[in-house]
């Protein structure tokens, strides 16, 4: 990611308008999570994934974040059922988060934000051939969206896997394999989530993305927390 792309992603998303008219469309994301405008649909299955270790490779794509990227070719972690038709695969997964005390989940619920917020990406491999296809298409992408609050360590110690590794990948561009994690893991014990159809939270805002939101958040501790800024 440039210097130049993450200048304009600091302009803020009220800029984004200008090159990306797709911004005042009726399907953007994130959007406040209004429990009062939410309903129980009894038709939804339980959301089903692949309980294994992967191997990833982990880069600090833009100076501000960093990305996890899975080999989805071959042997994929695969997620089905809940509100999704067909099989989804993990490309890559991320998180968006403040700084100190300023939170930074992308999703709100009931106008209140969370520290940080995880997104674990999926194409749809059942209609499409890879990501790259499936990212452009209405049904072609899954994101589950994982709400992260500071408390106490996070007990499985999967998302301390990724933390450990954030002081090593500093400079934008650095990255650094981590293999042995199991993606279910980074999932909270409950399985209640919401969903509901939107975009990419950042340009190009394609509106591809079946959003699946775990209403219970992880917690991390402070120390866990001081890395990711
Ligand atoms: C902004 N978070 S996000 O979860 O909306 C998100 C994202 F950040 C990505 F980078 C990609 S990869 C394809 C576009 O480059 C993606 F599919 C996403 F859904
Ligand atoms: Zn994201």
């Amino acid at each position: 990611c440039s210097f130049k792309h993450a200048r304009f992603l600091l302009r803020g998303p009220h800029t984004w308008v200008h090159q990306f008219p797709i911004a005042q469309s009726s399907r953007q994301s994130p959007v406040d999570l209004r429990s009062s405008e939410t309903h129980f649909d009894a038709k939804l299955q339980p959301l089903n994934y692949d309980d294994k270790a992967t191997s990833s490779r982990m880069l600090n794509n833009n100076g501000l974040s960093f990305k996890l990227s899975f080999d989805d070719s071959s042997d994929p972690c695969v997620l089905n059922g809940g509100p999704l038709d067909g099989d989804f695969r993990l490309n890559q997964l991320h998180m968006h988060w403040g700084c100190d005390k300023l939170p930074g989940s992308e999703h709100i619920v009931d106008g209140n934000a969370y520290a940080a917020e995880l997104h674990m990406v999926h194409w749809n491999s059942s209609k499409y051939s890879s990501m790259q296809q499936a990212v452009t298409q209405p049904d072609g992408l899954a994101v589950i969206g994982v709400f992260i609050q500071v408390g106490k360590e996070h007990e499985h110690k999967e998302l301390k896997k990724i933390t450990d590794l954030l002081p090593k990948i500093t400079n934008e561009g650095s990255k650094i394999e981590l293999s042995g994690l199991n993606p279910l893991l980074l999932l909270p014990s409950s399985t209640a989530y919401w969903t509901y159809l939107g975009s990419l939270t950042t340009p190009p805002l394609h509106e591809s993305v079946t959003w699946i939101v775990m209403k219970e958040p992880l917690s991390i501790s402070k120390q866990q927390g001081r890395r990711c800024c």
